[in-house]
């Protein structure tokens, strides 16, 4: 049986008020993956209080840059040390391949160490020479204490926006997605050992029923003043109508509806199609990136499904911890049951190529596996391609030209990422300045061995603002206009 683990508030292991904790089961074997605090408004009060306290009078913010860039490269040694047992964590948690999970853990790391050498470096600028009497600073300062409410999937991305909060000086209260917490209170756990002072960063856990009440609380507090929260465009707005509380800042990272374009001059259609597949069956569909609707142009539609089908049938649903394994189950029983309550939906209008059922498999039987899923002839108002499904099910929609490809590219409401594959630089010009979506990827889609801080984030109902890279910096803090006269 696992330990029961605390929350983390002003630097101390505590647990949640109410006594109350709960158990994560593992989504693919029901084992007790971990056992949590199912923390109350009044342990969100407590966090708050601690990271007010630690913003207005504590050290953090006052340390110099140098000094708080060696706690981060600190901490980022430890998370590289304990990236075995964190990777995991979360594959048990999540439900997804140990080693895609390993990634986010040496991601974080990266994460950290970018973020101190940024924040050694960064300058702020002087108005000097306008008038021979006076100079200006534009000078950037913390936008004080942070709320930061986080998706399930990829619990490490924390390190995305935590990161760059605390390098300016900002101080955190960090409420994880209830099915895994696990990985985040490591990385506090970690935090503290690399000498974060107490109240910088503060982590309350909470059951599924508790989410929304201390996320709510979190978000309408009027002692944060700012809240930088990862999940559901549903969710996202419900949040942003609580920061209105006290007009707090708010960044959002939300869902999406990607598509990948695939051009007739493709460079190499078994490639794409293997990137098409990748993009789906990755967590299992259940990542905001996910790659859910393909656009094929009409004289290569045959030959691309082809492909496509190939490598989505070379799929390994399996344990999280084998390493052979590329696709987990869904993270839970819910999900299951809306993924299959889709896909019955699809069948009605839509033509199933692969998928579209449970497999059936003894060794898979205690998981909430469902097959990656291919359907084709999907028109563009249904809403299999037009809502987030988050489960390993791909669309296939046909188009005749260029134009025709980018217009049904943007026919969705949401706006993270699109990518697309062709040889020819206008036509990758053409969908990279038309597409309205905050990452394009032009040969390749979501591919982290190639470029790496760029700024993540989406248009539309995707979110507001950005993560990673010096972008990432900036949404944390405020700008004051500081006019001197030095002479009268
Ligand atoms: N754009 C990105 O970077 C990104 C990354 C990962 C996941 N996501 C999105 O996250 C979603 C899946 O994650 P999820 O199921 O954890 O999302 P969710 O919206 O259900 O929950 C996100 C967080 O908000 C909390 N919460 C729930 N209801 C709340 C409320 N009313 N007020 C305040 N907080 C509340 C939850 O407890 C959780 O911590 C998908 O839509 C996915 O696309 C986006
Ligand atoms: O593509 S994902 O791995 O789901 C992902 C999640 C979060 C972020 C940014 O925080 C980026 C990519």
């Amino acid at each position: 049986m696992p330990v029961t683990r605390l929350n983390f508030i002003d630097g101390e292991w505590l647990a949640a008020a109410s006594g109350r904790t709960y158990q994560r089961l593992s989504p693919y074997d029901q084992s007790v993956a971990g056992i949590y605090q199912d923390s109350d408004v009044d342990d969100a009060e407590r966090a708050i209080d601690a990271a007010r306290r630690s913003f207005d009078t504590g050290p953090w913010p006052r340390w110099p840059a140098a000094q708080r860039a060696i706690v981060f490269k600190r901490a980022a040694a430890l998370l590289r040390e304990r990236r075995e047992s964190i990777s995991t964590i979360m594959a048990r948690e999540v439900g997804q391949p140990r080693l895609e999970q390993l990634k986010f853990v040496l991601g974080a790391a990266d994460t950290l160490e970018f973020y101190a050498n940024l924040i050694v470096s960064r300058r702020d600028e002087a108005v000097y020479g306008q008038h021979p009497d006076a100079v200006g600073i534009v000078a950037k300062e913390p936008v004080g204490v942070v709320g930061s409410l986080t998706a399930w999937n990829t619990p490490l991305s924390v390190a995305h926006k935590c990161c760059p909060a605390m390098a300016v000086g900002c101080t955190l209260v960090v409420k994880p997605g209830h099915q895994s917490p696990g990985a985040l209170i490591e990385f506090a756990s970690i935090l503290q050992e690399a000498g974060l002072p107490p109240g910088v960063f503060n982590v309350v856990t909470s059951a599924i029923d508790n989410g929304a009440v201390v996320g709510q609380a979190i978000a309408g507090s009027e002692r944060v003043d700012m809240v930088t929260f990862t999940g559901s465009s549903t969710t996202g707005k419900a949040v942003m109508r609580a920061a209105a509380n006290n007009l707090k800042r708010v960044k959002l990272e939300l869902g999406g509806k990607s598509p990948q374009v695939i051009f007739a001059d493709a460079p190499s259609l078994d490639t794409a199609a293997g990137s098409v597949a990748k993009g789906i069956v990755r967590l299992a569909g259940q990542s905001c990136q996910a790659g859910s609707r393909v656009l094929v142009q009409k004289q290569v539609k045959a030959e691309f499904v082809e492909h496509l089908l190939a490598h989505i049938a070379a799929t390994k649903m399996g344990d999280p911890l084998a390493e052979e394994t590329t696709c987990g189950p869904l993270v839970s029983e819910d999900q299951l049951h809306r993924v299959e309550a889709f896909v019955k939906e699809a069948q009605s209008s839509a033509r199933l190529l692969a998928g579209g059922k449970r497999p059936v498999r003894e060794d898979l039987a205690q998981g909430f596996f469902f097959e990656p899923t291919v359907f084709d002839d999907v028109s563009p108002d249904s809403r299999i391609a037009r809502e987030e499904v988050f489960g390993p099910v791909l669309s296939i929609l046909t188009f005749d030209d260029v134009e025709d490809g980018i217009s049904l590219a943007n026919q969705t409401v949401f706006g993270l990422v699109a990518g697309c594959w062709t040889q020819s630089l206008a036509t990758a010009m053409a969908f990279a300045t038309k597409v309205r979506a905050g990452m394009v990827w032009v040969n390749g889609y979501r591919d982290d061995s190639i470029l790496k801080h760029m700024p993540v984030g989406g248009f539309k109902q995707s979110g507001i603002g950005r993560e990673m890279g010096p972008e990432g910096l900036d949404e944390f803090l405020e700008t004051k206009s500081i006019m001197i006269r030095h002479r009268l």
